[in-house]
């Protein structure tokens, strides 16, 4: 079961259709913006304080190594000069902001201080206490380069933790970015196809139905459109559709009107002489042959006389189909006037055209003419004149086929006369 259509006006379709695109656009909008604002923090950050911790943690590291090679020539048993410049550029290391600010290397520093000075007078004094000092050293040693390891692997620690964040910033930025991309793309595509289909299709469509409608061809079936607007158009264009079919219908009405005897409804006499003398040129172009005849009832005042006018009508009406069934589908004929009927029988030697009016003439003295009330007229006859087409043309023809039915009158009616008459008289007198 097909579902009802539901009517759309375009505009409410497109206004929709607008908002939903503006909304998806500022949201897209909003997101990306706040994706670039993560990365631009996550940088600022990394900038204004991990650099400088990590430069901080650096030095920090490098004056731990430095209090530990000071050590070494202390107890390298440099001279007494050096060892003082030694102590006091040790001094200096020991008291850097960076050492002071840390809780572990502030008070080791200290204590290195401490030892190499007290180490440095008792060599001065005893410089063969050398190798017991270098004892006590060596765990001294190993905390500052253990701390100082600490140090350089925290400040490594530290950068790539930053570069993990940021490298997740930006990769989630990307990913929203794309999924923003596909959505907006998404909705374009859709609404491009709905517009295709809701507007741009059915116009086409239209379009098609008016280049036929122009042409007279056959005129494609307009679906129904969901869009209002769309099926207005396709309103007006079924109605227009359906008053040309009737225009063409009443056209053609006129058209058989205007050709054709309204009583009879065979040719009338100008349609007739049109299509004859058409025929008549493509004959004598082509050196066919033809014969040209003219058809009187006899005595047919006597049936308007004694029976009535409306009988005589349907007597007329009665001959013509007889005359129209007796000759052969290609032959043109017509009712000439009154009781009289003309025809043209193309590719008809005189002989078959004699034999067609005396086909014609036995049909017609067969028929029998019932009237209304059981009342049954006495047999109709015609007389008929014949006259091959000749050089001269179809009026020509015509007047000879007329003084061929005169003679058929004169001669006692009932009869088929050819013209010229030949000497053995193809003329056949009324059994
Ligand atoms: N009912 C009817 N009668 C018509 C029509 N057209 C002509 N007639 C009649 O046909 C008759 C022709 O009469 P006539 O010319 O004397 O010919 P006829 O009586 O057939 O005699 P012949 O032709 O000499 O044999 C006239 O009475 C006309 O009124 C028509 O359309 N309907």
């Amino acid at each position: 079961m097909s579902r009802p259509r539901r009517n759309t006006r375009s505009i409410w379709f497109f206004s929709l259709a607008a908002a939903l695109f503006v909304l998806l656009y500022l949201g897209t909008s909003w997101l990306i913006d706040h994706q670039q604002q993560q990365v631009l923090a996550a940088t600022q950050r990394m900038q204004e304080r991990t650099v400088p911790e990590i430069v901080r943690l650096q030095r920090l590291g490098r004056n731990l190594e430095q209090m530990r090679h000071a050590g070494e020539q202390v107890l390298a048993l440099a001279p007494a000069s050096q060892r003082q410049s030694t102590l006091l550029l040790l001094n200096l290391v020991s008291h850097h902001p960076s050492l002071q600010a840390h809780p572990q290397a502030a008070p080791l520093a200290e204590q290195v201080f401490h030892f190499l000075t007290e180490a440095d007078a008792a060599l001065s004094r005893d410089p063969s206490s050398v190798a017991d000092w270098r004892q006590r050293w060596q765990p001294l040693a190993r905390q500052l380069s253990q701390l100082a390891d600490e140090v350089m692997t925290q400040a490594a620690h530290l950068m790539s933790e930053d570069l993990d964040r940021l490298s997740k910033v930006v990769s989630r930025a990307r990913l929203q970015l794309l999924l923003s991309m596909l959505l907006v793309g998404g909705f374009s595509l859709a609404l491009l196809a709905s517009l295709h289909r809701q507007i741009l299709q059915p116009l086409r469509q239209i379009h098609q139905v008016l280049l036929a409608l122009n042409q007279h061809g056959r005129v494609p079936e307009l679906p129904q459109s969901r869009v209002m607007e769309v099926r207005s158009v396709e309103s007006a264009i079924t109605a227009l559709q359906q008053a040309m079919r009737e225009n063409e219908s009443v056209r053609q009405q006129l058209e058989f009107q205007a050709h054709h005897d309204a009583l009879t409804e065979l040719p009338n006499r100008r349609f007739f002489m049109d299509q004859a003398q058409r025929l008549t040129q493509s004959l004598q172009a082509s050196g066919g042959v033809a014969v040209v005849g003219m058809a009187d009832l006899d005595f047919f005042k006597r049936v308007n006389d004694e029976h009535s006018h409306a009988a005589g009508d349907d007597v007329l009406r009665q001959c013509a189909h007889i005359l129209r069934a007796a000759l052969r589908a290609d032959d043109l004929v017509c009712r000439y006037g009154g009781e009289e009927f003309a025809f043209l029988l193309p590719h008809a030697s005189p002989e078959l055209g004699h034999a067609l009016a005396e086909r014609l003439r036995h049909n017609l003295a067969a028929h029998v003419f019932s009237l209304g009330g059981g009342a049954v007229l006495p047999p109709m006859t015609v007389s008929v004149g014949l006259a091959p087409l000749g050089p001269d043309g179809l009026e020509k023809a015509l007047a000879e086929a007329d003084q061929a039915l005169y003679q058929a009158k004169k001669g006692g009616r009932n009869q088929v006369v050819l013209h010229p008459a030949p000497a053995s008289a193809v003329a056949t007198a009324a059994a």
